[in-house]
């Protein structure tokens, strides 16, 4: 149940856990199945249950930037984005990026998971994030959709029984099928299903989105994980409650134990304390904030912002991956106005009364969400792939030689270009129906598609870390975005890519005229990256490997066991331990992250 603050001060709790998002929530569930232990959930946002910002899919996308829903991020200036600062949104609330993100449920390749392993951490391999994966996911193949042709699925990659219902859309954009079928034309095979996990799940494919269909309402961790579990007795939640500090304890051997956890709610700083476990997941922004706050981290940044280093882990903040991804929007010809749905219509206030009566009926605008995909490797989408490789491969593969990466950096990249050898998707393509490019606007009554070229497994690598010891003020967020310039020719050659799939049919003849940005005088490589790619990139939200999961003497902040190093008590569930960034979007991995930490900690496995 959500308590008072009053009843959380000075308590003590078996299980602490540091944020009620995505992986926090899962873990909290699955914890308080043993009646016997109290869990205390500790969220900054509020707890914005049955919000219909939140669970109506269509405008999902209102909660970005708005406080309440939004921690609405900046990165630090990007001296390889035009200098700019990147918008990094972050879920804010019960149910964390879950109640804010875009919905798609996507699973990598196996070999990407078998990675983690791989890297040092037994038991983080396909076959247990199958198993967790499915035991979160309860996908249903919903009857009433209509095109059985496009919405083909694997049913042994997908968990039925598990709380996080996803599905297709009720309405369907229409526009997947010309996209798939020009990519085709392009070699990319159709395929029924990426979920499997194996490289022949490579191509053009729908996913599912985290939406119930029997009301067509997103289905994410409030309201999956915590909501059907709110009466037990033993599970408490605390909103607003901003933690500031993992107070601890030095051991006779030198480590530290989780004593109490500091927060801020109703203006002031309060305890609560720890019984057993105080578990980190505060997202791959928050918890790297907050062991630092706690004198967890790196000496120099400690120091630099004035905080007692209390145990030296140079790994905390450091490794920090995403993805990016760019948007090409294109005008649809008005002779296909009727056979394609698009978001565009929405942003008519009385098309959007109309589409929201329908909602009531589950139909309509509101019950479509993004359903098309396309995962490659580059050899897939640019003649030039060899060149690529060879120019930019090459200051990697001197780097190793010459060692200039430290150890842990090394086996990474000795992974990823193991990966590259063997051809594994690292480029996608989104397909969305509608507009969706920051800063151009529609215009009212037409239509448009979106492709949105993205990139999957860079090798820059940035951090994140505090600058003050202010525990609300914002952590320094450098993702060094095309660092490494293999980064930038993936993405250039991803984007040209994209524009030749618009050139092919069916779908070129749908298409009027050129990409709306950046428009056809860009066209050189060079003037691809420098007008566009470096403009107009953003991030795909998927942060993580802030805390990585790996040996110590690799950088690593969590053992295999999720455990902070030096510490006999603090642990990490959240995106922030993933070691080397995965070729899929990010919720379903917080799930199974959230799953398996839980299995951790019973000592079930
Ligand atoms: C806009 C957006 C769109 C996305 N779209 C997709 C998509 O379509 N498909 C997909 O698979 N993935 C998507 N993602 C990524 C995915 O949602 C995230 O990777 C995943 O949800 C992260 O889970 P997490 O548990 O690591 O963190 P979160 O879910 O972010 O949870 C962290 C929680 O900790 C709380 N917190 C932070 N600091 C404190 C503090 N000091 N004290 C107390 N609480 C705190 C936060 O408020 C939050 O509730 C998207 C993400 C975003 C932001």
């Amino acid at each position: 149940m959500i308590l008072d603050v009053k009843d959380v001060v000075s308590k003590t709790f078996d299980y602490v856990i540091i944020g009620g998002g995505t992986s926090g929530l899962a873990l909290a569930a699955r914890l308080s199945e043993d009646h016997s232990v109290s869990v205390l959930v500790l969220e900054a946002g509020e707890a914005n249950l049955q919000d219909p910002k939140i669970f109506t899919p269509g405008i999902y996308a209102r909660t970005l930037g708005d406080p309440k829903y939004d921690w609405a991020y900046f990165s630090t200036e990007q001296a390889s984005c035009g200098n700019r600062k990147l918008y990094w949104p972050r879920g804010k609330g019960l149910g964390g990026s879950s109640a804010n993100n875009f919905m798609l449920w996507s699973k990598p390749s196996k070999f990407d998971i078998d990675a983690f392993e791989r890297l040092g951490n037994p038991g983080w391999n396909w076959s247990n994030f199958d198993k967790y994966t499915k035991r979160s996911e309860g996908f249903v193949f919903e009857s009433m959709n209509a095109d059985r042709e496009l919405l083909t699925h694997d049913n042994l990659s997908h968990g039925k029984g598990g709380p996080v219902v996803t599905s297709y859309p009720g309405l369907v954009s229409g526009i997947e099928k010309p996209v798939q079928k020009a990519m085709n034309n392009l070699g990319i095979n159709i395929v029924k299903s990426v979920g499997s996990g194996y490289s022949e799940g490579h191509g053009a494919c729908v996913i599912p989105s985290t939406v119930d269909p029997a009301t067509y309402t997103r289905s994410y961790s409030a309201s999956a994980y915590y909501e059907p579990n709110a009466s037990r007795a033993n599970l408490s939640v605390l909103v607003s409650a901003h933690v500031a500090e993992i107070i601890t304890r030095r051991n006779s051997d030198g480590t530290l134990t989780g004593t109490e956890v500091k927060f801020i709610c109703d203006g002031g700083p309060h305890t609560v304390k720890v019984g057993k476990e105080v578990i980190l997941s505060a997202g791959a922004i928050n918890s790297p904030q907050i062991l630092e706050l706690s004198g967890i981290g790196e000496k120099a940044v400690l120091e630099k912002a004035g905080i007692e280093v209390k145990l030296e882990l140079p790994g905390v903040g450091n490794n920090m991956q995403d993805h990016y991804y760019i948007a090409l929007s294109y005008e649809l010809k008005e002779a296909f106005y009727d056979e394609m749905n698009s978001f565009d219509a929405l942003r008519n206030p009385e098309t959007a009364k109309h589409q929201m009566a329908l909602y009531s009926e589950k139909k309509g605008l509101f019950t479509m969400y993004i359903l098309g995909l396309m995962f490659a490797p580059l050899e897939s989408v640019a003649t030039e792939a060899a060149n690529v490789n060879k120019t930019h491969l090459s200051e990697i593969d001197a780097g190793i030689k010459g060692g200039k990466y430290p150890p842990g950096l090394q086996k990474q990249y000795e992974i990823q270009l193991e990966r590259i050898q063997k051809q594994l998707p690292s480029c996608e393509i989104l397909i969305y129906p509608g507009m969706s490019a920051p800063g151009l606007v529609p215009e009212p009554g037409k239509k448009y598609v979106t492709l949105t070229p993205a990139t999957n497994h860079p090798f820059s690598r940035g951090s994140v870390h505090i600058t003050s010891k202010d525990p609300l003020a914002a952590p320094a967020i450098d993702p060094a975005a095309f660092k490494e310039n293999y980064d930038l020719a993936v993405m250039v050659e991803t984007v040209k890519f994209a524009r030749k799939v618009v050139q092919q049919e069916p779908l070129a003849s749908m298409i009027k005229g050129t990409d709306l940005r950046p428009g056809p005088d860009v066209q050189s490589d060079e003037d691809i990256a420098e007008k566009f790619v470096k403009l107009f990139v953003s991030t795909t939200f998927h942060t993580s490997s802030s805390l990585s999961m790996l040996p110590r003497e690799d950088g690593g902040v969590v053992d295999s066991k999720l455990k902070v190093y030096g510490t006999t008590n603090i642990r990490v569930a959240d995106t922030s331990i993933i070691p080397l960034h995965i070729n899929a979007h990010t919720q379903a991995i917080a799930y199974a992250i959230g799953e398996q930490a839980a299995d951790i900690i019973k000592g079930l496995v």
